[in-house]
């Protein structure tokens, strides 16, 4: 599909936890190519709505569309196949893994070897699965840590296995890239190297990401959606955003991080 539709559209989507509504009527809409970022006060409901859009939450009300297809029920172990990719705040990486078979994990709904391959030690797989090893390589390199590709992924800084995490989730070639919280505990160098990474997969894939560094944000997104107690309050480019009363009203009294603080 590449007509001017959008590549995710969720739409008036609710959840409530218990009695408590944590996202209220929530409609963003993802262009194809676009950084979109969502932010808002702590506990706003953004990961929530990350956390939705990937199926890990079922939402009470509301529908969610990617690529043209209902993403109702699709949990998310399906997302890689269908073209989302995601990185979380967990990192979610095998500690006891090399760099490079974490990477190579992200790439796993492609291995064509599977169990009769290697007990088969059938060419084919292995032809397989030696050009996915350089496709995981290949992008190891470009995220700057192809000297880490043997080193045992759980001893490694935690900079290091966030760009871990991203070059799994980039590995899939996702149509879509969703990344939560991105820049959290990184250092100031760490996060202005990754809103240079960032900006590089532009053109390239289409990024929705969920983040509170202000800077990081505004220098990266092409559009923001800001939520606030589990709703919409404001959406637009990061100079109307800025601008906003209700944006600055919302985030009155509370520390906005900025980079390298
Ligand atoms: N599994 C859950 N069960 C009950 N309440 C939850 C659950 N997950 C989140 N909440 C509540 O939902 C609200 C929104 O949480 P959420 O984590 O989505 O906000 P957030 O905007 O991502 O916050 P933060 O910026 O602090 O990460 C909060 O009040 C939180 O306590």
């Amino acid at each position: 599909m590449a007509d001017g539709s959008p590549l995710l559209r969720a739409e008036e989507l609710s959840v409530s936890f218990g009695g408590l509504r944590v996202l209220d009527r929530v409609s963003v809409a993802v262009p194809r190519g676009a950084v979109l970022g969502v932010i808002g006060p702590n506990g706003a409901g953004k990961t929530t709505l990350f956390n939705t859009i990937c199926g890990f939450v079922r939402p009470g009300a509301g529908s969610l569309t990617f690529d043209g297809h209902s993403l109702r029920g699709i949990g998310p172990h399906r997302l890689t196949r269908l073209g989302i990719a995601r990185t979380l705040q967990g990192l979610g990486l095998f500690p006891g893994l090399s760099v490079l078979d974490n990477v190579i994990a992200g790439a796993s709904h492609r291995a064509r070897g599977g169990v009769a391959g290697a007990l088969l030690a059938a060419p084919w797989a292995q032809r397989h699965d030696r050009h996915l090893r350089a496709e995981a390589m290949t992008m190891l390199d470009r995220l700057g840590i192809a000297s880490d590709a043997d080193r045992i992924c759980g001893g490694l800084p935690y900079g290091t296995r966030k760009r871990v995490a991203l070059a799994r989730a980039l590995v899939s070639a996702p149509k879509l890239l969703m990344l939560d919280e991105p820049a959290a505990g990184l250092s100031a160098g760490e996060t202005a190297e990754l809103a240079e990474l960032v900006l590089g997969l532009r053109g390239e894939t289409t990024i929705m990401l969920v983040e509170h560094h202000m800077d990081f944000v505004m220098r990266l997104c092409d559009q923001l959606v800001v939520l606030d107690f589990g709703q919409v309050i404001a959406r637009g480019t990061p100079e109307q955003i800025r601008a906003d009363p209700a944006v600055q009203r919302a985030y009155l009294g509370e520390p906005v991080e900025v980079a390298g603080a």
